[in-house]
Formats: C-alpha cells, sequence, structure tokens
C-alpha cells in the first residue's frame, strides 16, 4: 500500500447498512473485484475523513457447497474476524436487496463454520449464530480448566467474567447498571488482556429480569459500539450459564433490541432483530502509482462518533 495514491484506482461500490446502529459497509465481491490493504480499510473506517463504519462487510462466492455466499468480516481496525451478528443480518438484507439471491432462507459460510440466516416476512432476519464454544483453548481463553466465570487479574484488580466464542471471542462481566460500568477503561484493557491471546470484545451485562437485560459492548478492533449481535449471543449464554436468564431474553443494547434464544449446552444461539439500509455509494479507491502520505497517529480503536 505504500506505493498507492489515493482516489486514481478503480471505483467500488458499496452500500452503508447498520443493525441497531452497529453500522457497516457493504460490499458485493461477487460482482466487482475486491482487494483492500488494512491501512485502506482503517482509512475507510475514519468517520471524519473516510465512509465510517464498525465493521466492512464483503459478499463473496461460496467456497464450499451447499452454501450460498462467503462472508468477510474487518473491524474498523483493518483486522479480519470471524463473526458478526449484526453484521448477519444485514448481509442477508443485502444478498436479497442486490438480487444476488432469492431465497429467504440463506446458509453462509464464515471463517468458523456455516451459519444461517432467515429473512421474515416482518422485515426481521433471524440468525442461526451457531453453537457457543465454552473450551477455553478454542476461544481461546487461557486457563486451566473449563468454568461458568473467571477472575481475571487486570492491573491487580479482580474482574469476573465468563469467556465464550461466539464463533469469535466474548469475555463477559455481569454489572449492577450498564449506565455507570466501567466500559470505556475496563474495556479496552480486557479486550487486550493475556488471557485473551486473540484480543476479545468485552461485554457489560445488567440483568432487569430473567427475561430481559441491558447490555453494553467494547468491541475488539473497533470500540464500544451501539450493539453488538454476537455479544448479546454470548451475554445470554452467560447469563444462562450463571443461572441468572431464561433460554429467551430480550436484550436492550444502547440501539436497539435483539431477541435472543439459548435452549442451553449444545444448542445453537438464535438472535432475531432489523437490519438498515442507509445509502448507497460509490467511491474511487487508491491508485499504485506513488507513495501515499500517511497521517500518523491513529488509534486503533478511535471514538465513535455517536459519544459511544
Ligand atoms: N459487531 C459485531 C461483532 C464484530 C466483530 C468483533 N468486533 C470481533 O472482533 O470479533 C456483532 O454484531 O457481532
Amino acid at each position: 500500500m505504500s506505493q498507492q495514491k489515493r482516489g486514481q484506482g478503480p471505483i467500488m461500490r458499496f452500500t452503508k447498512m447498520h443493525g441497531l446502529g452497529n453500522d457497516f459497509m457493504v460490499v458485493d465481491a461477487i460482482s466487482q473485484p475486491f482487494r483492500l490493504s488494512t491501512d485502506t480499510i482503517r482509512e475507510l473506517a475514519d468517520r471524519h475523513f473516510g465512509v465510517g463504519f464498525d465493521q466492512l462487510l464483503v459478499v463473496e462466492p461460496p467456497g464450499l457447497p451447499d452454501v450460498d455466499f462467503r462472508y468477510r468480516i474487518f473491524n474498523a481496525d483493518g483486522s479480519e474476524v470471524e463473526q458478526c451478528g449484526n453484521g448477519a443480518r444485514c448481509f442477508a438484507r443485502f444478498v436479497r436487496d442486490q438480487r444476488l439471491t432469492n431465497k429467504r432462507v440463506i446458509r453462509v459460510q464464515t471463517a468458523k463454520g456455516v451459519i444461517e440466516l432467515k429473512i421474515g416476512r416482518d422485515g426481521l432476519v433471524a440468525v442461526n449464530m451457531g453453537v457457543p464454544e465454552l473450551n477455553p483453548p478454542a476461544i481461546p481463553f487461557a486457563a486451566d480448566r473449563r468454568k461458568n466465570v473467571y477472575t481475571v487479574d487486570v492491573n491487580d484488580q479482580m474482574a469476573e467474567l465468563s469467556a465464550i466464542s461466539m464463533g469469535n471471542p466474548h469475555g463477559v462481566l455481569v454489572v449492577e447498571n450498564v449506565d455507570t460500568a466501567p466500559v470505556e477503561t475496563l474495556g479496552p484493557l480486557l479486550e487486550r488482556h493475556p488471557r485473551f491471546p486473540a484480543r476479545a470484545n468485552i461485554g457489560f451485562l445488567q440483568v432487569i429480569d430473567r427475561r430481559h437485560a441491558r447490555l453494553r459492548v467494547f468491541e475488539r478492533g473497533s470500540g464500544e459500539t451501539l450493539a453488538c449481535g454476537s455479544g448479546a449471543c454470548a451475554a445470554v449464554v452467560a447469563g444462562c450459564l450463571r443461572g441468572l436468564l431464561d433460554a429467551r431474553v430480550e436484550v436492550e443494547l444502547r440501539g436497539g433490541r435483539l431477541l435472543i434464544e439459548w435452549q442451553g449446552e449444545g444448542a445453537p444461539v438464535m438472535m432475531e432483530g432489523p437490519a438498515t439500509t442507509v445509502f448507497e455509494g460509490q467511491l474511487r479507491l487508491p491508485g499504485e502509482s506513488q507513495p501515499r502520505r500517511r497521517r500518523s497517529a491513529r488509534p486503533n480503536t478511535r471514538p465513535h462518533k455517536n459519544g459511544a
């Protein structure tokens, strides 16, 4: 990328979407070429100098039989990741709206397996997010044995959390009140804690009653977002494992509500919620002739424009 010049390359079409305010740039890489460097993704994610998004979602042809598409996900810091629940609902809406499929039940290959998306007549999208992984090495989380709650030393303060993979790694803490939870301080420390060798998304769960919860999530590679679908799934699994929640829970995130269902060990987590298109656009990508000036000191996880 150091040999590239801004705005001299090919034109790329994209759609701006969001799931409860967790926002995405969605690119059809079936009908146009897709090749973006980490630097370019970070620049596009920038809310002042770029398009602005929490994640970039890429629609590719499937690499497996019996699957409709391949779904790739990049965080705002340019890292490629395994799962994005809110993105999965937008993905379903996107492939239907762009007429890449006319199916209502869509099977999608992710970096960690196949997920199934179902577009309802009411416009809501239901996603089978797969069976949560609780085995520490598979999350990955450093622990001698599997537990429902782990004690983690953060600068000599002990934090109690559940560790769960929904395809991507999550740590979930139960808090009294999400409004006063230390999301901005503890979130980044736990995201990069050595016990999460692949980093992690950190959820702060407030249990209202057995069927209602509130949640804020400090996302790996994107900072706090207005909603995190895989985080809501992980939070309900954590709440069930701790005996605090029932199998069907309405989770209130800063950007709106998701319905999450988990029938217990060995069962997949089901998520239902909205997917919204904001606008369609196109931009000219960097060319490949001259060195590009790098803006300095751009943080990996920049503040959300909504003050989240
Ligand atoms: N917003 C997402 C999760 C996106 C990926 C995450 N930041 C990670 O690094 O795993 C969701 O809705 O699940």
